[in-house]
């Protein structure tokens, strides 16, 4: 393992993509091209804090492969983000456009920061300096930033913006997850919960369950994926019975009122201090007898230790690398949960983030029908390919998923002559 990139969710995906190279029998040549990103910049980031000091944040871009396309994938926001995860993320990335089909390759960036600890200016300079440290590494045909942990639309806004400056006039299609008043998509905000929330509907009506009120389900995270992902799962009549954010989760036997839930989540209120509820441990929330466990927060939080506590029937992924390497074969050899990948799980987000930069590319938009129909249609699909795989070539869901996507990147590798 090179220095650069040692990182536990480095080391787990670069696992999983061998574990798959040796199942599909890869070309050794792409396989070996796969473990490392075509670029990564590193950069300073220097921010005048409120208090006139100034600190110093490292920021980073991953740009893993683009054959099919321009690099894409989301900003991160986190204290761990460093070169090996932020890496991890742009591999999956890679993957992750090539099995769903949209013509993107892979990337991710971050800067390592708690923002919760950065005031609204703070977190404007700090995303205005981090955008022109990259200015010339990113752009509307070459790489386009998202959201992502700990990143919103307001934060894209300021990328935009700072963009735009730089090139003297306003390009929309430089960012996608920007707000709608400034050429976002409709539904961008909803889509990576939603497609979740699409992909168990797929996965239960594959194993005979019928979602409703009988069917239980706990989410981990109540961000922009976790929250959605819950509220999705309540208006079709699922009992959300808990969700966990940071400091822990909290718990109705009944279910949880997940509208009002969002409500106070999203007007500064303390997931534990919500009225008429149990609190449970970090961590427990996992283990619920539940139907369907969603992790939507950070990643690795499914380990060797901890695999064979899961008592649900669907793990729905929302989170990139919930799953570590060791869960995985755990999963992969002695167990019956169906598995959701990430890859496929999640893909819903730059899903319709391919639909915003065409309509940004265009400057002509589509309406929340068209976006809901072609983002279903396009999750379908990717479900009905990956079971095909997992069914015709006896495989686990997470490896079907890789063999997909890697089997299109290196299909078009090879008809692109890369390895003349
Ligand atoms: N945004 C997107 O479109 C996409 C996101 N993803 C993935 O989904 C995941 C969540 O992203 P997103 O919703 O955007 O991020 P957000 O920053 O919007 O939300 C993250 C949520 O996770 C909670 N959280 C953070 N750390 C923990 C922890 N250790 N245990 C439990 N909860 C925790 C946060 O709680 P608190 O508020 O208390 O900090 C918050 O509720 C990430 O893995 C991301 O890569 C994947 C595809 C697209
Ligand atoms: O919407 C995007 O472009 C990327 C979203 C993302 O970062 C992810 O899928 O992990």
């Amino acid at each position: 393992m090179e220095m650069e990139w040692d990182d536990p969710l480095y080391r787990s995906t670069v696992a999983l993509f061998e574990h798959t190279a040796e199942t599909m029998k890869l070309d050794p040549n792409i396989r070996r091209r796969l473990r490392f990103p075509d670029r990564a910049v590193i950069v300073t980031v220097p921010v005048r804090m409120d208090d006139d000091r100034v600190e110093t944040f490292h920021g980073y871009r991953v740009q893993h492969n683009n054959t099919r396309g321009p690099f894409k994938g989301g900003i991160r926001f986190s204290p761990d983000v460093n070169l090996g995860e932020t890496t991890a993320l742009a591999m999956l990335m890679t993957v992750k456009c090539a099995l769903v089909g949209i013509p993107f390759g892979g990337a991710k960036g971050g800067v390592r920061v708690d923002p919760s600890k950065l005031s609204r200016g703070e977190l404007q300079r700090l995303t205005r300096r981090f955008t022109a440290e990259i200015i010339n590494d990113i752009g509307p045909d070459f790489d386009i930033p998202a959201p992502d942990l700990g990143t919103n639309e307001q934060i894209m806004s300021w990328m935009m913006d700072t963009y735009s400056q730089q090139k003297g006039h306003a390009i929309p299609a430089a960012v996608t997850g920007k707000p709608i008043e400034i050429g976002g998509s409709l539904l961008r905000l909803q889509a990576t919960g939603r497609g979740v929330v699409y992909l168990v509907q797929d996965a239960a009506a594959h194993l005979g369950i019928e979602l409703g009120p009988k069917i239980t389900a706990a989410v981990q995270g109540f961000g922009n994926v976790g929250s959605e992902l819950a509220l999705h799962l309540h208006e079709l009549g699922v009992k959300v019975v808990a969700v966990e954010d940071v400091k822990g989760a909290v718990y109705s036997k009944g279910g949880l009122d997940i509208p009002a839930l969002r409500r106070h989540y999203q007007e500064g209120g303390k997931l534990l201090e919500f009225p008429d509820v149990e609190t449970l441990p970090k961590g427990e929330l996992l283990e619920l007898p539940v139907d369907i466990v969603a992790p939507a927060a950070v990643s690795g939080v499914i380990t060797g230790k901890n695999v064979e506590k899961l008592r649900c029937r669907i793990l729905a992924e929302g989170a990139n690398g919930a799953v570590n390497a060791d869960a995985d074969a755990i999963l992969r050899d002695q167990s019956d949960i169906f598995v959701l990948p990430d890859v496929l799980a999640n893909s819903g987000g730059v899903t319709v983030s391919y639909f915003e930069w065409v309509q940004s590319l265009q400057y002509f938009f589509w309406t929340a029908d068209e976006i809901d129909g072609r983002l279903r249609a396009i999750l379908s699909k990717a479900f009905r390919e990956v079971l095909d795989v997992a069914e015709r070539r006896k495989l686990d869901m997470r490896t079907a998923a890789l063999t997909h996507g890697m089997g299109r990147l290196a299909e078009a590798m090879k008809l692109r002559g890369l390895f003349p």
